[in-house]
């Protein structure tokens, strides 16, 4: 099987010198289509980086990055990306907030009148879609967080990518609206057979919307483990209490801790404080 996005040797170094930081290192990784793949690791292991990479917003200096078995030259349409900070644009209501980039390309590139109204019926669609039918016409301030983020999906949704990238999308959502959007996103995917990559802190959150959850260890910033969820596609929130859900949470937790470098710093600390005989 090809792989949808194919990622091999991967580099990425910020900055130069004894001020150098090696934010990828050797990053190899195939995501295949209709794949729902998370990313956790330590703060600083190079999630977002590699996740910008894939988008095009960062440019890698060794290695390969293919997607569609092209090599990435920059953003392009069949990649969208949504960020922790839904960046609507606040003087356009809701409709017009998912319908903008497609506005934008119907414009520029002369097209038919059947392209506008084939455009608003998927944005109607994908307005229902996100639960959102009865908000079309609301301006972003006037919208609850989740609700914003919902939008956010949508305008990322509007032009079918292939491939949906998302920083810790639901990082600044309370825990209740975070579990809502779980299911959604989990819906989104099924039904738009979207391949998704998905940065996290949260590994509950990981291994509920992942298929496989990448695990990330810093300094320099390289994969450590990729775990295969042992979980059925259709999922429920009864599942984050099934012993091997559990189980598999306890090992990522270590696994950070311990590529974190806060163990060995606490060893460290353990051992100055140890009185001397
Ligand atoms: N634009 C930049 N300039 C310099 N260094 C950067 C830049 N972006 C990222 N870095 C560094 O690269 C490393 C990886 O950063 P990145 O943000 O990708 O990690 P992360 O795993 O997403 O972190 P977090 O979980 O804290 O968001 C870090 O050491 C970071 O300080």
């Amino acid at each position: 099987m090809n792989a949808k996005i194919s990622i091999r040797g991967l580099t990425k170094t910020f900055g130069e010198g004894a001020a150098a930081v090696q934010a990828l290192a050797g990053i190899d990784l195939d995501i295949f289509d209709n794949e729902f793949v998370t990313f956790v690791g330590a703060s600083g292991c190079g999630k977002s980086t590699l996740l910008r990479t894939i988008g095009g917003l960062e440019w890698h200096d060794g290695g390969e990055l293919a997607v569609s078995g092209h090599s990435v030259a920059g953003p392009g349409a069949d990649r969208a990306m949504v960020f922790q900070h839904y960046s609507l644009y606040p003087w356009l209501s809701v409709m017009d907030n998912i319908k903008w980039c497609r506005r934008l390309k119907v414009h520029t590139a002369e097209r038919t009148m059947s392209d506008v109204e084939a455009a608003s019926g998927r944005a109607d669609a994908l307005l229902r879609l996100m639960g959102l039918a009865h908000a079309g016409d609301a301006y972003p301030n006037q919208l609850s967080g989740g609700m914003q983020q919902r939008v956010a999906i949508a305008r990322a949704l509007m032009p079918k990518p292939e491939i949906l990238l998302m920083d810790e999308p639901f990082g600044a959502l309370d825990a209740q609206t975070r579990e809502v959007m779980h299911d959604l996103i989990r819906h989104v995917h099924k039904i738009e057979k979207t391949t998704i990559a998905f940065v996290t802190h949260d590994v509950e959150e990981a291994i509920y919307l992942g298929n496989r959850v990448v695990l990330m260890a810093p300094r320099p910033g390289r994969i450590a483990q990729i775990y295969d969820v042992p979980l059925p596609a259709q999922r429920d929130q009864d599942m984050k209490h099934a012993p091997e859900f559990l189980a598999l949470k306890k090992e990522i937790l270590a696994r950070i801790r311990e590529t974190s470098g806060m163990k060995t710093d606490f060893e460290l600390l353990e051992k100055l404080n140890q009185p001397t005989s």
